[in-house]
């Protein structure tokens, strides 16, 4: 018997999965290993930077009252009495009418203030000894770089869940992380369902297609942030996928599969969560593509059931599924970033729901474009290879045109604690 289903909007589909997150756990990895990972905890300074006084160019470390007097008439000479390279030490102290040739980086000696960048000094031998004639005073601390200048110990430098890239690297390292705590990744289970699918590999038969879902999904879910493991291909008899889903369930603390989410006869997928006595968060958004995505839940663990559809797949995984993952990770901003752009191309084809239209962000002179890539179905997949957006089209009786301010969703940009907001109009149903 046909069941009518009644769409929900995308911000209340986002709400009702964003119930039942779960915080992961943190363990400790090589510093060489935690690109792309998510940082466990804070990271406080716990010293200065620098954390000394030292030299920012390669120069003449000297004490400034020696130059009080000095102008182009009137220069002074300073003996040069040791040469210092980074990571040294000068070993004697220094007397008034003397420096010490510095290189960048090296600690200040004690005795002296200010440096002397060798452009500024000219350098002469004379009774045996090393020279510097300088033109011009310095101050105290003229081109000194001083301990803390940067970062003073105690500073929070870095939040738990911020992303981990090379500058967050840089910064581990700088205060001794060999181990860096970071959350431990979630194990999101893949099915692929269809008695139509081939895999990758095989020749292509009348009525079959290659399974393009599984490998994109196993790589949003990696690049999300997560272990992606792939189980295979399911053919559509109830049985056979109602034990793979139930056996998987163990493994994982999301099982994600694709197709079998609509009202086909053979779409199983809300019949095992029936049977498996799931708690079926949505099983209509009104949105396209993904407007069959269902989610559900039990005991605390997840199932994405995103539609078969490739474009709707990917849509409903980067709207519902990753925000779900990123929060695991501690992220504090889950949610796809939105901007706003200017439509180069005219949109023509009203929709009463949201449309998440595959495109490209542009700059053009000052200012961000918006185009659609591609065509524009449910069922297509060659538009997502060249999108990096997701033009977000509220619902309605027109379409849109070219010049029109519109929604873009960033989807390689590290995300925002906001999440959409979805400005569709719901009109009761709308089953296609
Ligand atoms: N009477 C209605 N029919 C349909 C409705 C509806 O509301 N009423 N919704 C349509 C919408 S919208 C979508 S989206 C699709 C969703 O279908 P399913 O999620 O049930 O997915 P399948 O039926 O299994 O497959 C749909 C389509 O996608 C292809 N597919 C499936 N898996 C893969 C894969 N791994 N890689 C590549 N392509 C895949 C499959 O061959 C089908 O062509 O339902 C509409 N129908
Ligand atoms: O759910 Mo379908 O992808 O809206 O076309
Ligand atoms: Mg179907």
């Amino acid at each position: 018997m046909f069941e009518e289903r009644v769409p929900i909007s995308v911000s209340e589909a986002v709400q009702r999965v964003m119930q039942y997150t779960k915080k992961g756990k943190i363990e400790y990895i090589d510093i060489e290993e935690a690109r792309g990972r998510y940082l466990g905890e804070a990271v406080y300074a716990d010293h200065n930077i620098p954390p000394f006084d030292r030299t920012p160019l390669d120069g003449f470390a000297i004490r400034s009252e020696d130059t009080s007097n000095a102008s182009s008439n009137r220069p002074v000479h300073l003996e040069v009495i040791e040469t210092v390279g980074a990571g040294n030490m000068v070993k004697q102290p220094v007397k008034p009418g003397q420096a010490v040739r510095v290189m960048t980086g090296t600690i200040m000696p004690e005795d002296c203030d200010a440096i002397a960048m060798f452009e500024l000094t000219k350098e002469f031998d004379k009774d045996g000894k090393t020279w510097i004639e300088i033109k011009r005073s310095f101050k105290k601390g003229d081109f000194v770089s001083f301990e803390g200048e940067e970062t003073k110990k105690g500073e929070r430098l870095l939040d738990a869940g911020t992303f981990i890239h090379a500058g967050v690297v840089a910064v581990l390292a700088t205060f001794g992380y060999n181990k860096v705590p970071v959350v431990k990744k979630p194990v999101i289970g893949i099915y692929a369902t269809g008695t139509e699918l081939l895999e990758v590999e095989e020749e292509l038969v009348p009525g079959k297609i290659r399974n393009s879902n599984a490998y994109m999904i196993k790589t949003q879910v990696q690049q999300a942030g997560a272990n992606a493991v792939y189980y295979g291909q399911l053919v559509d008899d109830f049985d056979h996928c109602y034990h793979a889903v139930e056996n998987a369930l163990d493994q994982v603390d999301a099982l994600i599969t694709t197709g079998g989410v609509s009202v086909g006869d053979f779409d199983y997928l809300p019949e095992i969560y029936q049977k498996l006595g799931a708690n079926v968060l949505f099983n209509k958004i009104a949105m396209r593509p993904g407007s069959v995505t269902t989610v559900a839940e039990k005991e605390g663990k997840m199932f994405f059931g995103l539609s078969g559809n490739p474009s709707a797949c990917f849509v409903g995984f980067e709207l519902y599924t990753k925000p779900w993952i990123k929060t695991y990770l501690h992220s504090p901003k889950p949610y796809l970033e939105c901007v706003k752009g200017t439509l180069t191309h005219d949109f023509p084809k009203p929709n009463p729901f949201t449309r998440f239209i595959r495109g490209k962000i542009g700059f053009n002179r000052g200012i961000v474009t918006s185009s659609p890539v591609g065509m524009d179905k449910s069922q297509v997949v060659t538009s997502l290879a060249h999108s990096d957006v997701l033009i977000a089209l509220p619902g309605g009786s027109r379409g849109y045109k070219k010049g029109d301010e519109v929604d873009m969703l960033l989807l390689f940009r590290e995300g925002t604690s906001e999440p959409f907001k979805d400005p569709t109009k719901l009109r009761k149903t709308e089953n296609r």
